[in-house]
């Protein structure tokens, strides 16, 4: 898949699906799927448009909900559907105000779209002027035909959305999470140094770099990393912001992967949260929080002795 940030001109006609596509789950897959489909049945390139910073977090960034996927994780997912062009267009103030006649002049010039795919509630323009109607008779005018799925539906009744994995994914319900997204949730990032805290615990934390401003999800986890060995690799990771050592920075992923030793500075490596065992606590002491680190490896160990998964 090529990911193309500022297309001039479109060098093949696409089809093409538009959204957020924040956590790829079950839900965008179907979309994809029909994307391919239609992209197969008129001899177009198959495309997505995607935005970033996503336009709720551009309008208003203290209340944007947390990022399922960052924009790294979203390109290899979205490649993974075998979609051939992905689209990221920078949503900033001059795209945020564009009429939407001059949006979909760009979509049909420069991105080469000819069939356009989009959920019911899509919006596009300045002050969300444009809707499905609008796009559809831009369609007409323009050349291109307009698709418009309806929202996907969950057991017929709940429909599948970034919003009810968020709320799944912080009360710590992975298996609901994972059916939902249709792989169990994972974030994926470089080992970046730390403070260097960890080894003085005698607990090594791989920092897994947070492409993403505020996590879905926060707290002490029974995980399993892949990427540091040839097969995924037990452990604990603390995810959220270390109230215990009271840094006052962004928050942070620290893996400590048990039976594992060596150099992980610079590895990409993709943590899989298979459950919760508690809320990050202050500690009085790092005595203390190194005694209540030891409890939870006990705890994520005797979960995986019981295979429960
Ligand atoms: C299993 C586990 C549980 C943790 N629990 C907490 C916690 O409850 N509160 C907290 O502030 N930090 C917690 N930490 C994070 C440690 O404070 C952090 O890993 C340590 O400061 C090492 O940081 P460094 O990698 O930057 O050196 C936990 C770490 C692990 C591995
Ligand atoms: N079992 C292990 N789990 C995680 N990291 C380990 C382990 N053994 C060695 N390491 C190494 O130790 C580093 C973490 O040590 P730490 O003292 O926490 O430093 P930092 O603050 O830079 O993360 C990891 O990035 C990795 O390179």
């Amino acid at each position: 898949m090529r990911v193309l940030r500022h297309p001039r001109t479109a060098r093949r006609d696409c089809a093409i699906a538009i959204g957020s596509f924040d956590g790829v789950h079950r839900g965008h897959a179907e979309i994809l799927e029909h994307v391919r489909t239609a992209a197969n049945g008129h001899g177009l390139d198959s495309a997505v448009l995607t935005f970033e910073p996503l336009p709720r977090e551009f309008f208003s960034p203290s209340t944007a909900p947390a990022r399922l996927t960052s924009l790294g994780e979203k390109v290899a997912l979205i490649a993974e559907h075998g979609i051939q062009t992905m689209y990221v267009q920078r949503f900033n103030q001059a795209f945020a105000s564009q009429e939407p006649d001059q949006f979909a002049w760009r979509l049909r010039d420069a991105l080469g779209a000819r069939w356009v795919l989009v959920g019911e509630d899509f919006r596009f323009g300045a002050k969300r002027a444009g809707d499905v109607h609008k796009l559809i008779e831009l369609g007409a005018r323009l050349d291109f035909h307009v698709e418009v799925l309806p929202d996907v539906q969950d057991d017929g009744e709940h429909r599948i959305s970034s919003t009810r994995i968020r709320e799944a994914l912080a009360a710590g319900h992975f298996p609901e999470a994972a059916r939902m997204l249709g792989r169990p949730y994972t974030i994926t990032g470089r080992v970046q140094h730390g403070a260097k805290r960890g080894r003085e615990l005698g607990f090594p934390t791989a920092n897994v770099r947070l492409g993403r401003a505020k996590p879905a999800l926060t707290g002490v986890f029974a995980i399993k990393c892949f990427g540091a060995a040839t097969r995924g690799l037990e452990g604990v990771a603390s995810l959220g912001y270390n109230p215990a050592v009271q840094t006052g920075g962004p928050a942070t992923l620290e893996a400590f992967l048990f039976d594992f030793q060596g150099d992980l500075y610079g590895r990409r490596l993709t943590i899989e949260f298979l459950k919760k065992l508690r809320d990050e606590a202050p500690f009085a002491s790092l005595d203390a929080l190194r005694a209540q680190i030891h409890r939870d490896c006990d705890e994520a160990r005797g979960y995986f002795a019981a295979g429960t998964r």
